[in-house]
């Protein structure tokens, strides 16, 4: 790289980072007893005396912008919230720390209260942003705990969980920049809806250098596209699948039950079960003091039988007439005769994993084999008629791909040289997006700068043109997922509760120094084989490695709903306390009729809820709305998007409810795809919509949905806890018992 490539590297990066951060730079000044006077951003500045202007929201010095109370000052007088719109200051709250005569409970209190609400009641996209300005104290010591170890974060419904993890993920990478920037930091979400309702969050505050996935992603060359019945999610993920798989792998290497004849040309070997034997149990031995895998393990079994057979052809042609040279002449012959290769293969056959996997599920006596603990009904869940070719995967599969691949290892030429081409197209496909992101940035400066466009390297700028057009923006690092093998210096997992053991052992293995942050909500599991409690995860493979901290304010639903959604955690479990809402807002309703009358109920719904939500206009983001362009009005002036309304159904009844609302809204988008983010109405099922919120929600038919599974309760209360705004019931027959106050409180 010449050195013209490195500063216009380095001066790019730090304009497109200052462009990603503009939008409420500054958004808090801190106040000293000594007059000391700090302004906190987005982002670190420094003037020319190298003096710093603006101090990142991450530094050692702001935390006190977050942490200080009135009962803790750390030296500071006042605290100072700055609203902006563009580069103008449109709002200020401040909080006055040394006021003497705050009574216990104001002290107690939420810091920079007025900002936080501002920030909860402004227009909500569809996507999630950053709370960088008005993060609580709670969440802000989640944010900067160390990075050793593993930390669950855990809390009810809107508690912030995924933001403050995304939040941790910039504090890491601020703070740990050397050793993060070379290993990467992995986020695992839910599904890939989830995973474009957060990736804005990190680029926004100046980061992009993690990778975003799925479970189903990370096995690579595997799309996980499709799904399994309950049962086979279940059984995917239990622990017991680690020992089919090792049984399943042995299996595979197989001896004779007496003598195996093989024909070559016209000559008759024979391969008897004890010669077999030797060679397996030579070639185990080996491979165990080497620490090698079954798929290399193989060439020592190989070069024993093919020495048996070799020595079968000497003794025929008569020793003394051969030359050491025809003795290696025949062996080449042996090793290459298809008869010989295909013994060979039927008793230790090379596997890739997906060939073994799919071997497996397609076999009752493998499976019979492998799994004798299994019942009969599960193991017939995870049967698979047809050829092995059919294949088709689901996200339970990968964590069962990637155990494979642990014990089988690499395999024969032809998979080495599809993965070296694989790493070849990877490398070559990233030195062309660095060279064509570095195009587009180059371009961006030289207009920045006035430079006339014939000035551009007309190369970089063709490139720079096809990059851009393909929209292919993602972080570079995505190049990690490419590599099975790659481990990485952090992993954040969101919703935690639904991970498998499987899967867990899975991650375990992307980051065997357990430095983790795990987040979730036990009370929200919903996943066939999701964990009943942190411990029982985690101590397996962190015992005494895992610490906890709790968040306990919901900035999500208002009170009323939560009220509802309480009565729902309390059948889950008494004891589980429910997060603290900090708003107000509209009563919850419901509505009962009978089955056949739902289809025309679901219609007026939607068109009293649209309207509900047309009348009550969002009021506006202050910040948002200073984006260039766009009319700006007064501080808190309502102003659209008129908000988003989700319909929560049964899994069953999915199919059926998105035609009756497509009937009259045909623009109304199903759970799952992209749409349901930016539409105005989406039909979602429970599983679609965790982690995500909408300004309104209606639950239908909330019995089904409590019968539709064994954890049916922590469906229902996932449902209910989606709503920013407004939430509705509409039930099919009567309501459950679990939903009583709702008909004391009906507006039916
Ligand atoms: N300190 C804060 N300032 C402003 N908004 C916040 C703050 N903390 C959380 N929020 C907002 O509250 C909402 C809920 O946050 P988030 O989705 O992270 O919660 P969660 O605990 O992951 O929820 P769930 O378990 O229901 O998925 C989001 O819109 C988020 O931006």
């Amino acid at each position: 790289m010449t050195e013209r490539q490195s500063f216009h590297e380095l001066y790019t990066k730090r304009l497109s980072q200052l462009r990603a951060v503009e939008r409420g730079l500054c958004f808090g000044r801190l106040d000293y007893d000594d007059e000391t006077r700090f302004y906190i951003g987005r982002l670190g500045m420094f003037d020319d005396d190298y003096e710093p202007l603006l101090i990142d929201w991450r530094a050692p010095v702001a935390q006190a912008f977050y942490g200080a109370t009135p009962a803790r000052r750390l030296d500071i007088r006042r605290r100072r919230h700055l609203r902006t719109r563009g580069r103008t200051v449109i709002g200020i709250d401040d909080d006055v720390l040394d006021l003497d005569g705050l009574d216990e409970k104001e002290r107690r209190g939420l810091s920079g209260e007025a900002a936080l609400l501002a920030s909860l009641t402004s227009g909500r996209t569809g996507r999630m942003s950053e709370i960088v300005a008005t993060i609580q104290a709670e969440q802000d010591r989640v944010i900067r705990s160390d990075l050793a170890g593993i930390l669950v974060v855990d809390g009810g419904p809107g508690t912030g969980k995924t933001v403050v993890a995304l939040h941790r993920a910039a504090y890491l990478l601020y703070t740990y920049r050397q050793r993060l920037a070379r290993s990467g930091v992995l986020i695992i979400g839910p599904n890939a809806t989830f995973t474009r309702y957060i990736d804005q969050v990190l680029p926004s505050l100046g980061e992009t250098d993690v990778v975003l996935a799925t479970i189903g992603e990370l096995y690579p060359g595997v799309v996980a596209t499709s799904t399994d019945s309950p049962l086979a999610a279940r059984v995917k993920g239990d622990p017991r699948m680690a020992d089919m798989v090792a049984a399943a792998v042995v299996q595979r290497q197989r001896v004779p039950d007496d003598v195996l004849e093989i024909v070559v040309d016209t000559d008759v070997y024979r391969l008897d079960r004890a010669t077999c034997l030797r060679a397996r149990e030579r070639a185990r031995t080996r491979a165990r003091r080497a620490g090698e895998l079954a798929n290399r393990a193989r060439r020592h079994f190989v070069r024993d039988v093919l020495s048996a057979l070799t020595r079968q052809a000497v003794d025929r042609l008569g020793r003394d007439l051969l030359e050491e040279a025809d003795v290696e002449d025949i062996r080449r012959e042996l090793a290459s005769a298809p008869q010989v290769r295909a013994a060979i293969d039927g008793l230790w056959p090379e596997l890739t994993p997906t060939s073994f996997l799919a071997d497996l599920y397609s076999s009752p006596d493998l499976l019979a084999a492998a799994a004798p603990d299994l019942g009969e009904a599960e193991r017939a869940a995870l049967l698979r008629p047809g050829p092995p070719s059919a294949q088709r995967w689901t996200p339970s599969d990968v964590p069962l791909l990637d155990e494979a691949a642990e014990l089988l290892g690499e395999t024969d030429l032809a998979v080495f040289a599809a993965s070296a081409a694989a790493t070849r197209d990877a490398a070559e496909l990233a030195e062309e997006t660095a060279y064509a992101r570095a195009g587009v940035e180059l371009q961006q400066v030289y207009e920045q700068l006035d430079i006339v466009g014939n000035e551009i390297d007309p190369v970089a700028a063709g490139v720079a043109a096809r990059y851009r057009d393909s929209g292919a923006a993602g972080p570079l690092s995505d190049g990690m997922l490419d590599d099975r093998g790659w481990v990485y210096g952090h992993v954040i997992v969101d919703e935690a509760q639904e991970l498998s053991a499987m899967a867990w052992r899975m991650l375990m293995r992307r980051c065997p120094a357990r430095s983790m942050t795990v987040v979730g909500d036990i009370a929200q599991a919903s996943a066939p084989g999701a964990a009943r409690d942190w411990a029982e995860v985690l101590d397996l493979h962190a015992k005494g490695r895992w610490r906890r901290e709790r968040l306990t304010v919901n900035y999500r639903t208002p009170v009323e709903i939560m009220a509802v959604a309480a009565d729902v955690l309390a059948a889950i479990d008494p004891a589980l306390e429910p997060p603290s809402s900090v708003r107000d807002g509209d009563r919850p309703w419901c509505r009962q009729v009978e089955a056949e009358e739902m289809p025309e109920a679901l219609q007026q719904v939607v068109e009293s809820e649209l309207a509900d939500l047309d009348a009550t206009p969002q009021p506006a983001d202050d910040a948002a709305s200073g984006q260039e362009g766009e009319a700006s009005g007064a501080t808190g002036e309502p102003r659209g998007p008129a908000g988003r309304l989700a319909l929560i159904v049964p899994d069953d009844r999915l199919v059926e409810l998105v035609e009756v609302v497509r009937s009259a809204h045909p623009e109304a988008a199903v759970g799952g795809s992209p749409a349901v983010l930016d539409a105005r109405v989406a039909v979602l099922t429970v599983t679609q919509a965790k982690g995500l919120e909408f300004d309104a929600v209606v639950v239908i038919d909330p019995a089904a949905i409590l019968a539709g599974s064994a954890r049916g309760a922590g469906d229902l209360y996932v449902a209910l806890t989606r709503a920013t705004r407004r939430l509705g019931v509409l039930a099919a027959g009567p309501l459950p018992e679990v939903l009583a106050r709702l008909r004391v409180d009906a507006k039916v």
